[in-house]
């Protein structure tokens, strides 16, 4: 083998060259009922993927596959851990998958009441994130807790406010600051502007927008709304009936769409 051949391979073996997750013919049947079926992507690092399509497509159950919630009937999503080894993550050890799910991974959900803990202070929901990837230092949790409380828009005022006693908007905008805080790789986000006035949900777009920008996150999001994987995403994949229809740049998709059920999902929104 020559210099640059030795060369290309190493950097394809390198760790830069291999994605994030790659998903591999990924299908989840309900017994007789397709969930999902016959998936495949690869996301790569800093990359926006939004998984779109109208109600029972099935993104909600191939989400929950891919962030290991549901075990897929067949098909394998391997993960580029730390270390630039590529697990098949419904290999992992419980332990590992839990040291994962604490601190490589964000979980942003639509109701942040299933992402929050609503009986404990705005302040400990982002501080125990940082608690349990080693943080202990009191002052120091508090001073990250009230920075993170300020970026994402949320007063030194409230630090000791329970979630319970914010508005969905704030809610929503503290799960994604205790999603954040520990630095994750890859955020899952299902729906995170679901249920929120349209007035709220363009400020909390634009937010997220910004974040996932300066931190360089991964983002897989599953929505029903075109407006936001056109704001948030590069890529986009299509669902319909459990199948991926389409899947390309969103700029390209949106701007010239191949599949017939891609056009008029494109169509509908330009009509409104
Ligand atoms: N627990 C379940 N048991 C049986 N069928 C299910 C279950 N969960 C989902 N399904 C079926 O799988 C298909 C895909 O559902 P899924 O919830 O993944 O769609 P979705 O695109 O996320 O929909 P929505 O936008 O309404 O949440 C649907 O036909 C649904 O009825």
């Amino acid at each position: 083998m020559n210099a640059a051949a030795a060369q290309i391979e190493n950097l394809d073996r390198s760790s830069e060259a291999l994605p994030l997750l790659s998903v591999r013919s990924v299908s989840k049947a309900y017994g007789a009922r397709i969930g999902c079926t016959e998936v495949n992507f690869d996301i790569w690092p800093g990359e926006v993927l939004a998984i779109v399509g109208e109600s029972g497509s099935g993104k909600t159950t191939l989400l929950n596959c891919i962030s290991t919630r549901l075990e897929p009937t067949s098909g394998t999503i391997a993960y580029r851990m730390r270390d630039g080894e590529m697990r098949d993550l419904y290999q992992l050890g419980e332990a590992e998958r839990r040291f994962l799910l604490r601190t490589d991974w964000g979980f942003v959900h639509q109701n942040p009441a299933d992402g929050l803990r609503m009986t404990v202070s705005a302040g400990a929901n982002v501080g125990e994130r940082l608690m349990a990837v080693g943080h202990r230092h009191y002052g120091e949790l508090r001073a990250t807790a009230t920075d993170w409380l300020g970026r994402v828009e949320i007063g030194a005022d409230r630090i000791d406010d329970q979630p319970r006693a914010f508005s969905g908007g704030m809610r929503q905008r503290l799960q994604i600051a205790r999603n954040l805080v520990t630095a994750p790789r890859l955020v899952f986000m299902d729906e995170p502007t679901g249920g929120l006035d349209v007035s709220v949900q363009a400020r909390l777009l634009d937010l997220v927008r910004g974040l996932v920008n300066e931190l360089g996150l991964s983002v897989i999001i599953v929505t029903h709304d075109l407006a936001v994987a056109r704001l948030l995403s590069h890529r986009m994949l299509v669902m319909k009936d459990g199948r991926v229809v389409e899947h390309g740049l969103t700029d390209r998709l949106l701007d010239d769409p191949q599949a017939p059920y891609t056009q008029l999902l494109v169509s509908s929104i330009l009509q409104v």
